[in-house]
């Protein structure tokens, strides 16, 4: 494989409870014969740090194990170095569906016993980042008259009173037919969480996503069953799929292939969900187009997916090529032609 860093800018940073997120520095991945692409973009927090990303990239051991058979690399276990083995995974299977003449989707439902073809477009939600309640208001509607019919707030940067007149504010710009999510990034106590999940509840939020810090799964499952559901994203990168679905602690798995450790990993994941009867959506770790591509195409291969936070690239001043993926009317059109499919080509060219 063949790497070649990049950075890219947010032209609004993102504010959330976890910090400010205002740019994102990552490594292009080629294949040795330049026919495939990857992206590993790590972001502590979610997954390795830069050092460490490079140093399993140029070891050729994204796995951060002895063994570079990926296949071998067992579900239940979590990659040490996820952003690395995602890289390696989506160069290769984008070579391997360009080879074959399929979309990276197709092939991706293919190999996880989906059906073929996968959708052609995918609902995603807005996302709102911390800001004034007039911010938060403005953004939401905005997000509504572009057309999105899902918007997620981010949430648990404020007091937790400032943070219920905005997700007040959030549900009285929307009107009654939005889906509205948010999103506390780990930020509260459990008597914090309780009061915020009813809050949520009564405005008819869908989901709340990692209300309490990632390491508490049995903390969260007891706070399922308030009316709204717990959704899991930080737990999942800082334990485990397994120790979240057998504590019971989610109803929704946010699933980041940047995080899980690439495609594969993350359709193994959604399918171990589904089959304990929670739900599962995609999202990026607002990454470049490489792998934001990567992920449309993931959550392509996902029957009846669930709005996915995958409209990311707006979020960006600067890109490593114009987005082939755009959002309209709340969906995001996933390209056509083989492997990450049209647009992309002149990146696959040092
Ligand atoms: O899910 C979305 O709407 C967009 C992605 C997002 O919120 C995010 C982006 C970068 C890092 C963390 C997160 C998060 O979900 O917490
Ligand atoms: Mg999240």
């Amino acid at each position: 494989m063949r790497l070649e860093r990049f950075s890219v800018e947010l032209a609004r940073p993102l504010g959330t409870a976890a910090g400010t997120i205002e740019s994102r520095t990552g490594f292009l991945v080629r294949t040795d014969e330049g026919t495939g692409l990857g992206e590993a973009t790590p972001l502590p927090g979610w997954t390795e740090s830069l050092a460490e990303c490079r140093e399993a990239l140029e070891a050729g051991n994204p796995d951060g194990s002895a063994s570079s058979d990926h296949v071998r690399w067992p579900d239940e276990q979590r990659s040490s170095t996820p952003a690395a083995r995602h890289g390696y995974s989506l160069a290769r299977a984008d070579a391997a569906a360009r080879e074959s003449g399929q979309r990276l989707c197709d092939a991706l439902a293919a190999d996880a016993g989906r059906p073929v073809p996968a959708a052609e477009s995918v609902p995603v939600n807005a996302t709102v980042g911390d800001g004034s309640v007039a911010e938060t208001r403005d953004a939401v509607r905005d997000a509504v008259a572009e057309g999105y019919d899902c918007v997620k707030l981010k949430v648990g940067a404020r007091a937790p009173n400032a943070d219920e007149t905005r997700l007040r504010a959030a549900r009285d710009a929307a009107g009654d037919s939005v889906e509205l999510r948010a999103d506390a990034n780990g930020a509260w106590d459990q008597e914090t969480a309780e009061r915020m999940l009813d809050t949520a509840a009564e405005l008819d939020y869908s989901y709340v996503e990692q209300p309490l810090p990632a390491e508490k799964a049995s903390e969260h499952a007891a706070l399922r069953g308030r009316g709204v559901g717990v959704a899991l994203d930080e737990s999942l990168a800082t334990t485990t799929v397994s120790a979240v679905l057998d504590a019971d602690a989610a109803d929704v798995l946010v699933c980041k292939p940047m995080a899980l450790g690439g495609p594969d990993r993350t359709l193994a994941a959604v399918r171990r969900a589904r089959d304990a009867g929670a739900d599962a959506v995609v999202t990026t770790t607002i990454d470049a187009v490489v792998a934001r591509v990567g992920a449309a195409h993931v959550a392509a291969a996902i029957p009846d997916v669930p709005a996915c936070g995958l409209a990311t690239g707006s979020m960006l001043s600067s890109d490593l090529a114009s987005d082939p993926a755009p959002v309209s009317e709340g969906k995001l059109r996933v390209p056509e032609g083989p492997g990450l499919g049209t647009g992309l080509e002149s990146l696959y060219r040092p």
